[in-house]
């Protein structure tokens, strides 16, 4: 049989790949390992300090909005989205959570620019503090190299 055509995009970053990530606030504890994860992640797959920028927002419900605003620039190659969403006593994790992936994905289609979703949603401390660097691992750093690869993957598409 015949070889396929693959295209698939590499974690190393392009030259002068800019990146930038959105932060929620609430529970900052866990989003400073999250966001620390995201530039280690970006930093170690060859994107430059330089070529990073953050933006702090109060809670993970205004991180769609500003994504939206950053991706539509035209600055940056990717948005990275890092937040911590753990559950409460009311639906009120529920309406958050649900509305913060549903705009974080519609702020990539609509603008075809890479948005990653790297917020925690969790029920509980623990198991936030488990995905921001412990034993589940940093989904800041997991988006980081994410990004690097849709960015490489899209860049092939529109070759
Ligand atoms: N409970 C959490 C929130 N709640 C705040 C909302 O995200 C939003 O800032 C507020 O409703 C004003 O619009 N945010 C988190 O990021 N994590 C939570 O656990
Ligand atoms: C995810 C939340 O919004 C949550 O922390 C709010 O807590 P509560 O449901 O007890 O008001």
């Amino acid at each position: 049989m015949k070889e396929i055509n693959v295209l698939e995009g590499k974690v190393v970053a392009k030259k002068g790949m800019k990146a930038a990530i959105v932060a929620a606030r609430f529970n900052e504890i866990i989003v400073n390992k999250l966001l620390g994860g995201a530039v280690d992640g970006l930093v170690r797959h060859g994107v430059e300090e330089e070529n990073i920028t953050a933006a702090w927002v109060p809670g993970a419900f205004e991180i769609p909005l500003v994504a939206e605003r950053l991706a539509k620039s035209g600055k940056y190659d990717a948005v990275i989205c890092v937040g911590a969403v753990i559950r409460g006593d009311t639906s009120h994790y529920d309406y958050v959570c649900n509305e913060v992936s549903k705009g974080i994905a519609t702020v990539g289609l609509q603008t075809g620019v890479p948005v990653l979703f790297g917020v925690v949603t969790t029920e509980n401390i623990e198991q936030a503090i488990a995905r921001a660097g412990s034993k589940a691992g940093n989904k800041g750093y997991d988006c980081a190299l994410s990004a690097i690869e849709m960015v490489n993957l899209l860049n092939q598409i529109d070759a």
